[in-house]
């Protein structure tokens, strides 16, 4: 099981139960792939059984464990089935990715009031719905991980203003839940990538990818985020060596939601020049 070249042990996850919403594709699959590689046992979901079975065969081509459940993460009476049905397959869950998501860019204006819900229904309550059944099912006794993926947000978020708002509530949801949750051993954090590569990316409208290209750009990396940059750092979290950290978001976004007009990402200061031999200390 080193197909992923992890820098973590391989049995970081031995005896573990992790479950990944939208596990099927992109970043979830990238993670599900990461924690089933270090000995977890992976439970993937997602509305679409096709996408589900690629990424199972997928997961069990590298010798992983895996198993999905076809849900949408809006339901609430089929979230509480989702955790009824790990309990009988696995008896317990110590790790929640809440991954599940999505929207479609458009300018505020022109959102209509079915496509606005659409998106806070996934990507807040959705979440939500996860986390709490996820807690009422198996953490309240036991204790457990949660990491939520949100987005960059922090500085608004021009052409997904649904989505902007839906995942600035689950940054504070995670603190809320992170205060509310911890006397019963349950960790909450998220992270926030910037652009990444991913299929999830595709979905969008061939006439704005252009436009996220330049944009995924826009950091002090000067390129896009990979599905590996971010599984990794929810693995970090989701582990023992994170014991201490909870109510946290990392950005995971190469500097991007810390853009300053005196340093811009392509490298061109506004601050009067220094030659690069002068700047050495
Ligand atoms: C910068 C990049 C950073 C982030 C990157 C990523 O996240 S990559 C990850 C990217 N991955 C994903 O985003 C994948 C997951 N995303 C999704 O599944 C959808 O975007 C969803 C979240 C809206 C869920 O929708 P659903 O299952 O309920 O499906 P539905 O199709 O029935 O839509 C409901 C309503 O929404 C409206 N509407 C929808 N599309 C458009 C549009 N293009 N235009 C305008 N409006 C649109 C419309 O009103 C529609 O109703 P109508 O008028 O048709 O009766
Ligand atoms: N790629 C990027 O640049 C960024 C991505 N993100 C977020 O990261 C997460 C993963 O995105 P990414 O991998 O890029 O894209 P994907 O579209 O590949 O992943 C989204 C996954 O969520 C599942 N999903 C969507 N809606 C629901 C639902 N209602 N119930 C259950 N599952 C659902 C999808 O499966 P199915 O359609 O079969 O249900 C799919 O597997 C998303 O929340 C995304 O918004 C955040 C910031 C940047």
């Amino acid at each position: 099981m080193s197909a992923l070249n992890s820098i973590f042990s391989p049995a970081l996850f031995k005896d573990k139960n992790v479950l990944v919403t939208g596990g099927g594709s992109g970043l979830g699959l990238r993670a599900a792939r990461e924690f089933a590689a270090l000995g977890a046992t992976v439970f993937i979901c997602g509305r679409t059984q096709e996408k589900l079975d690629r990424a199972v065969k997928a997961i069990h081509g590298e010798g992983g464990r895996v198993e999905s459940v076809v849900c949408d993460i809006r339901d609430r009476d089929a979230v509480v089935e989702l955790m009824q049905t790990v309990s009988d397959q696995a008896g317990k869950l110590d790790i929640l990715i809440n991954n599940a998501g999505g929207q479609f860019p458009a300018p505020a204006e022109t959102i209509s009031a079915k496509g606005w819900q659409a998106v806070i229904d996934t990507n807040l309550t959705g979440t939500f719905n996860v986390m709490q059944a996820a807690f009422n099912k198996h953490f309240r006794k036991k204790g457990g991980a949660v990491v939520n993926v949100i987005a960059d947000m922090w500085q608004g978020f021009p052409m997904m203003a649904h989505t902007g708002a839906a995942r600035a509530a689950v940054d504070n949801l995670t603190k809320t839940l992170a205060n509310e949750w911890g006397r019963h051993g349950v960790r909450v954090n998220a992270v926030a990538p910037g652009i990444i590569r991913t299929s999830g990316l595709e979905t969008y409208d061939p006439a704005v990818r252009p436009m996220i290209e330049e944009a995924g750009k826009q950091n002090q990396a000067a390129r896009m985020g990979t599905e590996a940059e971010v599984a990794a750092a929810l693995v970090f979290l989701a582990s023992p060596a994170a014991a201490y950290i909870t109510g946290a978001t990392l950005r995971i976004d190469g500097g991007q939601s810390i853009f300053h007009p005196l340093y811009p990402p392509n490298g061109e200061r506004v601050w009067p020049a220094f030659d690069d031999e002068n700047e050495k200390p």
